[in-house]
C-alpha cells in the first residue's frame, strides 16, 4: 500500500482532483478531513502539502471567474445606456419605512415616467440636468427628519451628499462644490420638494425588471458558470447560487436576455474564454440555471452570489462577486472580488487615505491562509486579521443597509466592549474582505426577526477570514454550518472577530441580547 502512495504522488499532483478524493487515496485520505492520514515520511508529506494540492486547480478556476465577472459588472456600471440617473434618498435614522429609493435606466420606462411626472410639475429635469446639478435637498424640513444621504449616480460618477439637521452640506460635498453652509438652498428646497412629489407619485420603483442590477446579477452568474464548468469539467458538476432563468424565459423577459447575452458574449471575448464567446441565448439560460443544486452536507457544491450587495452596486458603493466551495458540508475554498473596495485600509481610524486606487481580490483555501489581489492582476499578499486585543482600538464594521442587521445592537454591543470608533457601514461581503486584512477588527450582522441567511451571502467570506486567523460565529459562538442546503441554521446573528477579542466579543453580544429581551 505505501508503495502505491509513494508512486501515485507525483501523478497525482498533476490530475483532477476529483480523481483524488473518489479513488487513490479511499483508505487514507480523509475527504472531511480534507488530510491524508497515517504514518511514516511520505504521509508526513502527503498531509503537509495536501490542501493547496488538491484545490490549486479549484482556486484558479475560480480566481478567473470571479475576476471575469467582476469586469462584466464594472463594464454594466459604466454603460451610458443603462445607468442614466439614479435618485435615492435614504433617511440615516435607518427606518426602512421611510425609504425612498428610485433606481432608473436610461431609454426604459422609468426614465420617461420619472420625467413624464416632472414635467407635469412643472420641472424639466432632462438627464443633463440631474448629471449637473449638485442637488441640495434640505430633507429636514421636507420630511421631518434628522438628516438624509441623497445619492446621484451618472455613469460612473457618484456623488454622496450628506445633509445634517442644520442643512449644512458635510464634507468632501461641500469642498468638492466649494459650497458651506451659508448657501441659500431655498430654490433647491422648493425644486425638490416637486421633485419629491413626482416620483412619489410614480411607481417606478416597483418596475425594476431592466435595471442594470438584474443584468449584472444573471450575466455574473453566467459567466462564473461557464468558466468553471470549463475549467473544471467533472461529471457531478454542481452549483449553489441566487439566480434562477425562470424571469429570463418568460417573453418580458427577451429584452434583458439579449442584452445579458451581449455582454457575457462580449467580455468572454476579451478574456481567455474567447473560444466560447458565442454563446446563443439558450447557451446563456442553461449557465444561468447551472445553479439550481440545493448545496448539502456531502459531495462537493459550489456556492456563488454572482452580485452580493446589489443595493451597493445600484448606488455606486461597495459590492462582491462572491464564490465559495463546499466540500463535504465544509467551506474549503473562497474568492471574493470586490471592484469597489479601495486597496488601502478603509477602517474608521484610517482618515488620510484618498482611496485613488480600487479594485481587491480575496482568495482562500482551507490550511492555506488567505491573500490579496488588486484586482488589476499585480501580486497577491498574504493577509491577517487585526491583532489588536483591546476593544477600544477596535473598529466595527457593519451593513450598510439598516434593514438587513440592527443598528442599535450592534451600537449596544460596541459600546459594552469600549470601541471608540463610529461603525464603518458598507455592503456585502467586502466587509468580510476588509476584515481578513486588518482593516476593522470586528464585524456584527444581527438581522431582523425571521430572516433566514443564505449560505451565498457568507460561505467565500467565511473562509476569507478564517484562514487570515479570525472567527466567524453565530451569536452564541457556534461556527457556522454550510452543510444543511442553502439556508444557514443561525442562533440570532454573526459576529466575527480575531481569536483574542472573541471571547470579550460574546459576553457583549450575550448582555446585549439579553437587555433587548427584557426591554420587550
Ligand atoms: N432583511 C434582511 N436581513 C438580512 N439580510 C438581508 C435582508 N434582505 C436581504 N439580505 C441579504 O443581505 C445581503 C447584503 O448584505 P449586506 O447588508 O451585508 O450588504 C443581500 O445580498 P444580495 O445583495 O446579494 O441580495 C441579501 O441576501
Ligand atoms: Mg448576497
Amino acid at each position: 500500500m505505501a508503495i502505491n502512495w509513494f508512486r501515485a504522488v507525483p501523478k497525482l499532483r498533476h490530475s483532477e482532483p476529483e480523481f483524488i478524493r473518489s479513488h487513490a487515496f479511499s483508505l487514507s485520505f480523509s475527504p472531511t478531513k480534507r488530510a491524508f492520514s497515517g504514518s511514516g515520511r511520505i504521509a508526513t508529506a502527503l498531509s503537509s502539502s495536501s490542501s493547496s494540492m488538491s484545490y490549486e486547480k479549484e482556486l484558479a478556476a475560480a480566481k478567473k471567474a470571479a475576476s471575469l465577472a467582476a469586469l462584466l459588472c464594472q463594464a454594466i456600471l459604466s454603460l451610458s445606456d443603462f445607468i442614466t440617473f439614479c435618485l435615492r434618498v435614504d433617511f440615516k435614522n435607518g427606518n426602512p419605512e421611510h425609504k425612498l429609493s428610485i433606481e432608473s435606466a436610461s431609454n426604459s420606462e422609468h426614465d420617461n415616467v420619472i420625467c413624464d411626472q416632472l414635467r407635469m410639475q412643472n420641472i424639466c429635469l432632462s438627464k443633463t440636468h440631474v448629471v449637473n446639478l449638485p442637488i441640495l435637498l434640505p430633507f429636514k424640513h421636507l420630511l421631518d427628519n434628522e438628516s438624509a444621504v441623497v445619492f446621484v449616480y451618472h455613469l460612473q460618477e457618484t456623488e454622496s451628499l450628506y445633509f445634517n439637521p442644520d442643512c449644512s452640506l458635510s464634507r468632501p460635498m461641500a469642498n468638492q462644490y466649494n459650497l458651506s453652509s451659508q448657501v441659500d438652498f431655498s430654490y433647491w428646497f422648493s425644486l425638490l420638494q416637486k421633485v419629491q412629489k413626482a416620483l412619489l407619485q410614480s411607481d417606478v420603483h416597483s418596475k425594476s425588471d431592466k435595471s442594470p442590477v438584474t443584468v449584472a446579477d444573471y450575466g455574473s452568474q453566467a459567466i462564473v458558470s461557464l468558466v468553471l464548468e470549463r475549467e473544471l469539467p467533472c461529471e457531478s458538476f454542481s452549483l449553489v447560487a441566487e439566480e434562477d432563468s425562470g424571469d429570463l424565459r418568460k417573453e418580458s423577459g427577451q429584452e434583458t436576455l439579449e442584452r445579458i447575452k451581449k455582454l457575457v458574449n462580449d467580455t468572454l471575448a476579451n478574456s481567455d474564454f474567447s473560444s466560447v464567446s458565442n454563446l446563443t441565448t439558450e447557451d446563456v439560460l442553461r449557465a444561468i440555471d447551472n445553479g439550481k443544486s440545493e448545496g448539502g452536507s456531502s459531495g462537493q457544491h459550489w456556492v456563488l452570489d454572482p452580485i452580493d450587495g446589489t443595493k451597493g452596486f445600484v448606488r455606486g458603493d461597495q459590492y462582491a462577486i462572491a464564490l465559495g466551495l463546499l466540500d463535504e458540508g465544509k467551506v474549503v475554498l473562497g474568492v471574493l472580488a470586490c471592484p469597489n473596495l479601495p486597496l488601502a485600509s478603509i477602517s474608521g481610524n484610517n482618515q488620510h487615505s484618498s482611496y485613488d486606487k480600487v479594485g481587491c481580490l480575496f482568495f482562500a483555501t482551507v490550511g492555506t491562509g488567505t491573500y490579496m489581489q488588486p484586482l488589476d492582476g499585480s501580486y497577491p499578499i498574504k493577509v491577517h486579521v487585526s491583532a489588536t486585543e483591546n476593544p477600544e482600538e477596535a473598529s466595527f464594521f457593519e451593513s450598510f443597509e439598516a434593514a438587513h442587521s440592527l443598528h442599535d445592537l450592534s451600537s449596544s454591543i460596541a459600546q459594552k466592549l469600549g470601541v471608540k470608533a463610529l461603525p464603518v457601514r458598507i455592503d456585502s461581503q467586502a466587509k468580510y474582505g476588509a476584515l481578513s486584512r486588518g482593516d476593522g477588527a470586528i464585524y456584527l450582522r444581527f438581522p431582523h426577526k425571521g430572516y433566514r441567511e443564505k449560505i451565498w451571502d457568507h460561505a467565500a467570506g467565511c473562509i476569507v477570514v478564517t484562514e487570515a486567523g479570525g472567527v466567524v460565529a453565530d451569536a452564541a459562538g457556534n461556527p457556522l454550518d454550510f452543510s444543511k442546503g442553502k439556508y444557514l441554521d443561525l442562533d440570532t446573528g454573526i459576529i466575527v472577530t480575531n481569536q483574542k477579542l472573541m471571547p470579550l466579543l460574546l459576553k457583549a453580544v450575550r448582555e446585549s441580547l439579553e437587555e433587548k429581551l427584557s426591554s420587550l
